[in-house]
């Protein structure tokens, strides 16, 4: 899988060519999980799980962002992100990486990327998911308003965040776990232990690339 998303972060064709088997198939119900994913965690699969099940959804597609529009860039690679990304979701067949934010280039606004989805895959339904964090800073994003009439915007609790919507959107209920990214590095930073917070495989290639210890 780690080669797969090498050769489509470097090989463009294969990645048309991949994204035109797409189109080709009957509309489906998408959820979108956007993130940094630097590095991904549980609180991600769990909360990509939940949504999947509870609203019968075929798949979540986890994309990852080249800039993050309103957060600093990230320390480790693209590359590296990537692969944790990967290794995290290889054993749920309805979990996809993709990688349409970091070919575009740039920075990642959530608007361009559904409506470059909306283009090249029209019979998808999409549905955008975020945590309340995000929902609470949806005023900050790009075109916010237009989100809304290319997805169903769905939102997820996160602790310290509440659910105030300034835009139709459902919430799906999801076991809370306080835990986030930024912890990750931390604990990590602190000679802590990540075990169980992210999978053995994402803790595995953490060690191994001594990522994190700054
Ligand atoms: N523990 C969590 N519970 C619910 N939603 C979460 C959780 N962690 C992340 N999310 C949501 O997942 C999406 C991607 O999150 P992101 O990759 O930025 O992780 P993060 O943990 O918030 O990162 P950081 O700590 O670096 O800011 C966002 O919509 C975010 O709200
Ligand atoms: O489009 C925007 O203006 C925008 C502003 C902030 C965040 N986002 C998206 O929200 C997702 C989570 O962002 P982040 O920075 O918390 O990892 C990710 O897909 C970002 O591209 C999008």
């Amino acid at each position: 899988m780690i080669a797969i998303a090498k050769s489509l972060a470097e090989n463009p064709t294969v990645a048309v060519a991949a994204e035109r088997a797409v189109v080709a198939d009957k509309g489906r119900q998408i959820g979108l999980l956007g993130g940094t994913f630097n590095p991904i965690h549980i609180g991600h699969l769990i909360v990509a799980e939940q949504v999947l099940i509870k609203l019968h959804l075929d798949e979540i597609w986890f994309i990852p962002t080249n800039i993050p529009p309103l957060k600093d860039a990230p320390t480790v690679s693209v590359q590296d992100r990537t692969n944790m990304l990967e290794l995290a979701t290889q054993d749920n067949p309805h979990f996809q990486v993709k990688l349409f934010e970091l070919q575009r280039g740039g920075v990642s606004y959530t608007v361009d990327t559904l409506r470059y989805l909306r283009k090249t895959q029209p019979a998808n339904h999409y549905y955008l998911i975020m945590g309340s964090d995000q929902v609470n800073a949806l005023g900050k994003w790009k075109e916010p308003t237009q989100l809304a009439q290319m997805a169903t915007l769905v939102g997820v609790q996160r602790a310290g965040y509440p659910q105030q919507a300034p835009l139709p959107m459902i919430w799906v209920d999801v076991p809370a776990v306080e835990l986030s990214s930024t912890a990750i590095r931390q604990a990590i930073a602190s000679g802590g232990s990540i075990r169980y917070l992210v999978p053995a495989a994402v803790c595995n290639y953490i060690q191994k690339k001594g990522l994190y210890h700054d």
